[in-house]
């Protein structure tokens, strides 16, 4: 797969029509604002269907943004060639197609609590001190915002053996955080033998969902371990929800595939922007933000059909999730307007042949580094 293929006259104008085909009817606005007012639930449903998995791993990570990996040797023994390859694989292919799935999970009873109430109740307890805090004994603290089920909250914790590390993730869906922090595939038919099971229960269906309620309780991520990383609840556009360190305190922040998730910053509440001001009050001076996203023209984009568009390169997928396509223009005055400094603004666009039905289409992510200055800069608030 060709790296960062340069684009024909022709390619980009057959792209820009293609957008203009299928921008030019819009979801009525009683769905867009089911849409937004409901975003974390669909994002839940989402997780509840897919569970750990729809995106991969991103080990690409460490080659792309070495800030996560201090002691990232062991890369240097994988041949480039490898290295780059990884990267092909990895991005998430949010397709319309993938996403049009509908949630069948049974309404159950259980007498564990809900899973947002029990993620709430233990951040209930969390009282944010300026020297007092998860992770405030660390020197060195990574935040992933919107980090889904960890797939790369885990190869950080795995990959960087720095004992001073300290990894905080968040997502607005209580389903992924609980997943994240717990071991999501049960062994098969690994009900206990002696389990005393109720013949009522015995129906297919039954007892696959009370094998899964077996695993749930009794299993913990063990990989999740609380001494090097800390995953809570958090609506990245909730102005009145707190982060659980104080300012000037991280040292990365990552965002993978999320600022796509939210409100394009185009329309009056600027919900993007908010967020990255909000953000780079918690990097400490020096600190980076590092992003990779969905970029303009992207085949996901092209792949929208009429009627799924909500305004302008935003879009909502089958199963109401939503994405932005970003140009790098944007990213830079939404990173610059909260502060930050440009260390990196790229484009990397990949072309992908599908054999098959002898189609060829482009990923287009951009990669964004921005860093905070050492003597502050005044900036929006
Ligand atoms: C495309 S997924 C990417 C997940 C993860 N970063 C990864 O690379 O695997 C987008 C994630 O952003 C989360 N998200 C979307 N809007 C959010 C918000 N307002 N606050 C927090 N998380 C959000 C979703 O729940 C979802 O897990």
């Amino acid at each position: 797969m060709p790296d960062n293929v340069k684009w024909s006259e022709e390619q980009a104008a057959a792209a820009e029509r293609k957008v203009q085909e299928n921008s030019s009817q819009l979801v009525c606005r009683e769905k867009q604002v089911d849409y937004e007012v409901n975003a974390h639930k669909y994002w839940d449903d989402f997780y509840k269907i897919h569970e750990n998995g729809f995106f991969k791993d991103r080990h690409w990570l460490f080659t792309e943004f070495p800030e996560l990996a201090p002691s990232h040797n062991h890369l240097a023994s994988l041949p480039l060639e490898k290295q780059r390859s990884d990267v092909c694989e990895d991005g998430p292919d949010l397709t319309t197609e993938q996403h049009k799935c509908t949630c069948t999970i049974g309404g159950c009873e259980t007498q564990v609590p809900p899973v947002e109430e029990r993620v709430t109740q233990e951040l209930g307890h969390l009282e944010i001190h300026a020297d007092e805090f998860p992770g405030s004994s660390a020197s060195y603290r990574i935040l992933e915002v919107g980090c889904g089920v960890g797939n790369t909250v885990f190869p950080i914790l795995q990959t960087n053996n720095n004992p001073n590390l300290f990894v905080y993730c968040c997502d607005f869906s209580a389903t992924a955080v609980e997943l994240l922090k717990i071991l999501p595939d049960p062994p098969a038919f690994a009900f206990p033998k002696n389990a005393r099971i109720s013949p009522l229960l015995v129906t297919r269906s039954g007892f696959f969902w009370w094998e899964k309620q077996y695993w749930h309780l009794k299993r913990t991520n063990s990989e999740y371990d609380p001494s090097r990383c800390f995953a809570f609840v958090h609506d990245l556009c909730d102005e009145d929800q707190s982060y659980p360190m104080p300012e000037d305190s991280l040292d990365v922040i990552v965002l993978i595939f999320v600022l796509s998730a939210i409100v394009p910053d185009k329309t009056p509440t600027r919900r993007m922007q908010k967020v990255i001001i909000k953000l780079s009050r918690l990097l400490r001076p020096g600190g980076v933000m590092l992003l990779r996203d969905y970029g303009r023209y992207d085949m996901a984009q092209l792949r929208f059909k009429k009627g799924q568009c909500l305004s302008g390169n935003f879009y909502v997928r089958g199963d109401g999730t939503r994405v932005y396509f970003f140009t790098q223009d944007e990213l830079h005055a939404l990173f610059t307007a909260a502060g930050l400094e440009k260390v990196q603004n790229l484009v990397d666009r990949r072309l992908q042949v599908n054999r098959g039905k002898q189609l060829t289409m482009y990923r287009v992510w951009i990669q964004c580094k921005y860093s905070k200055p050492l003597v502050p800069v005044p900036h929006a608030t």
